[in-house]
C-alpha cells in the first residue's frame, strides 16, 4: 500500500514511513492511494470474528508490505487483550433503534485507546528493528494525551512530549497524563487552548530544526494515518453485530478533529453499508456550520462541558476535502492556503456530496446535560458529556425505521464527574479499579507560555541522548 499527501507534493510513502511521520512535507495529510474493498460476502464472513481477528482482516491490506501477518496478529492480540471487556467494544441498546458503542474499556477510558495502544506497539516493533530513536509530539484536549502516553510508555526508543491547554482538561484527564512517570515522558501545560497546541505541533513538523539531527518527529494525533486506520475497525464490528451487510447502519459521532468520523467514512468507502454519518458537535460547531452554510470559518473557542471537543481547526476535514475535490492535491493546496488567511467556502458539488452522506447537529451544554439526565431517567445508563452529544444528535436525525443508529460512546463518564454532577444524575461515576488511586499519585508537568519557541526550547533541552 502506498500513501499520498492531500496536497499532492510530498513524496509517496509506504506504511512504515507513514507511521513514522505526521504531517507530510508539503503540509498535507497522508491517505492511502487506494482503499481495500470488502464485498457483502467478505463482510458476512466477519460475523464470527473476535475484535482482534476483525482488526487483522481490516488492517492487513494497509500494512502488509511492511508487517508480516503473524507479527501483526501477535501485536493485535496483545493490543486488544489490554481492554477490560471481553467484547472489547460492546454495544448497549438505550432506546428503540438506538445503540451505544462503548469505546471506553481501554486503559485510559476513551476511544483513543483503540488506536494508540496499537500505534505504541507498532512504533516499538518498527523502531526496535530499525535501531532508531524518535521524538513524539502530540497535542491533546484531554484524551489523546493519556492514551498516547499509556500506549508508548513501554517503548525504549522514544521521547514523548504532550501539549495540553493549561486548566482546560478535566482533573481526571490531567491526572491520567501527569502521573505516568518516566524520564522520557513530558507533559507541557500550555497557557493557550487546544488549537494553539495543535498549531504548535503542525509548525514543528514544518520546521524540525530544533531537533537533534538523529531524531525524526512522529505524530500521535490523528494526523498520523495509523490512528485513522485502527479506528475503521470498530465501524465494521458494530455494523456486523447489527446485521450488516444485510442491513444499513447509521453512526452518530461526537466530533472535534474529524478523525473518528472520517474513519467511518472510510469504512463506507471500503464497502460497509453505512446509511448516514451524523456529525455531533458541541458549541464549537465549525463542522456543523460547514454543513449548514457551506463555509469553513474559524471561531473563538468556547470552554464547554465536553472539553475534548473544544476544537475549531478540524485537521482531518482536509482528508475528506481531498476526496470531494477529486483527489486533486493542487486544489487542496489552494483551499488550505486561503484558509490560512481566513474563511473558505466550498463548491456546490462538494457540498451536495457531503450532504448525501453526512448530517450534523450542534448540542450546547444545557442540551448535553438534559440528554445525560434523560438517558439516565429512561434506562439508568450513564453517558459521558461527549457521548451524550452523540446520542442527542442521533435522536434528532430523521432516518428510516429500518436503520439502527449507533452512537459512538467515546469516553467513560468517570473522566468527567463534574459534568455528571451538573447534569443532576443520582449516581456518581466510579473510576475502574486500575485508576482508583489516581488522585493519590504524584503529578509531573511543566507550565509553559503559549509560544512555539518556548515549547521547542523545552523539548530540545529534554530529549534524552
Ligand atoms: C471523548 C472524545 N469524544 C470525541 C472526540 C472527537 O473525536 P475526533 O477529534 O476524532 O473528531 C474526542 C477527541 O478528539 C474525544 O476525546
Ligand atoms: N480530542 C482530542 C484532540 C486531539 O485529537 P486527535 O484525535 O487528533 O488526537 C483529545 O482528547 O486530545
Amino acid at each position: 500500500m502506498k500513501y499520498i499527501s492531500t496536497r499532492g507534493q510530498a513524496p509517496t510513502l509506504n506504511f512504515e514511513e507513514v507511521l513514522l511521520t505526521g504531517l507530510a512535507s508539503d503540509g498535507g495529510l497522508y491517505v492511502p492511494e487506494t482503499l481495500p474493498q470488502f464485498s457483502p460476502a467478505d463482510i458476512a464472513e466477519m460475523a464470527g470474528m473476535n475484535y482482534a481477528q476483525l482488526a487483522q482482516k481490516i488492517i492487513t491490506p494497509f500494512v502488509e508490505d511492511c508487517i508480516p501477518g503473524p507479527d501483526l496478529q501477535a501485536i493485535l492480540e496483545e493490543t486488544y487483550a489490554e481492554f477490560r471487556h471481553a467484547a472489547v467494544a460492546p454495544m448497549v441498546q438505550i432506546a428503540s433503534n438506538q445503540w451505544v458503542l462503548e469505546l471506553f474499556h481501554g486503559p485510559t477510558l476513551a476511544f483513543k485507546d483503540f488506536a494508540l495502544q496499537l500505534l505504541g506497539r507498532l512504533l516499538d516493533y518498527v523502531l526496535e528493528r530499525k535501531h532508531q530513536k524518535v521524538v513524539i509530539m502530540g497535542a491533546t484536549s484531554g484524551d489523546t494525551g493519556s492514551a498516547a502516553i499509556e500506549g508508548c510508555k513501554r517503548c525504549n526508543n522514544i521521547d514523548i512530549f504532550i501539549l495540553h491547554p493549561h486548566g482546560r482538561v478535566s482533573d481526571v484527564q490531567r491526572k491520567q497524563m501527569t502521573t505516568v512517570v518516566g524520564d522520557n515522558i513530558h507533559n507541557l501545560a500550555v497557557q493557550g487552548n487546544f488549537d494553539d497546541c495543535q498549531a504548535m505541533v503542525k509548525a514543528s513538523f514544518n520546521d524540525r530544526s530544533f531537533l537533534p539531527a538523529d531524531r525524526s518527529l512522529v505524530a500521535v494525533n490523528s494526523i498520523n494515518w495509523a490512528r485513522i486506520m485502527a479506528q475503521i475497525v470498530y465501524y465494521f464490528y458494530a455494523a456486523v453485530a447489527l446485521g450488516a451487510p444485510a442491513r444499513k447502519i447509521a453512526f452518530s459521532v461526537p466530533t472535534g478533529n474529524f478523525g473518528d468520523i472520517f474513519a467511518g467514512y472510510l469504512a463506507r468507502q471500503m464497502g460497509l453499508p453505512v446509511e448516514r454519518l451524523i456529525i455531533a458537535t458541541n458549541s464549537n460547531d465549525v463542522l456543523h456550520r460547514v454543513l449548514t452554510t457551506g463555509t469553513y470559518a474559524r471561531q473563538t473557542l468556547e470552554h464547554t462541558l465536553s472539553p475534548s471537543m473544544d476544537i475549531s481547526v478540524s485537521s482531518n476535514f482536509e482528508r475528506l476535502l481531498f476526496d470531494l475535490y477529486g483527489r486533486d492535491g493542487a486544489a487542496i493546496n489552494d483551499l488550505m492556503a486561503r484558509f490560512a488567511d481566513g474563511d473558505i467556502s466550498f463548491n456546490d458539488q462538494a457540498m451536495s456530496e457531503v450532504k448525501e452522506l453526512f448530517s450534523s447537529y450542534r448540542v450546547d451544554d444545557a442540551q448535553t446535560c438534559a440528554q445525560m439526565a434523560a438517558t439516565w431517567d429512561s434506562c439508568e445508563y450513564m453517558l459521558d458529556p461527549h457521548s451524550a452529544i452523540g446520542v442527542k444528535a442521533a435522536l434528532n436525525c430523521d432516518l428510516p425505521a429500518s436503520v439502527p443508529v449507533v452512537t459512538l460512546a467515546t469516553a467513560h463518564p468517570a473522566k468527567f464527574p463534574a459534568a455528571v454532577k451538573t447534569a443532576g444524575l443520582d449516581d456518581e461515576p466510579v473510576l475502574p479499579h486500575h485508576l482508583r488511586d489516581l488522585f493519590d499519585r504524584p503529578e509531573r508537568s511543566e507550565v509553559l507560555p503559549n509560544e512555539l519557541a518556548a515549547v521547542q526550547a523545552f523539548m530540545a533541552e529534554n530529549i534524552n541522548a
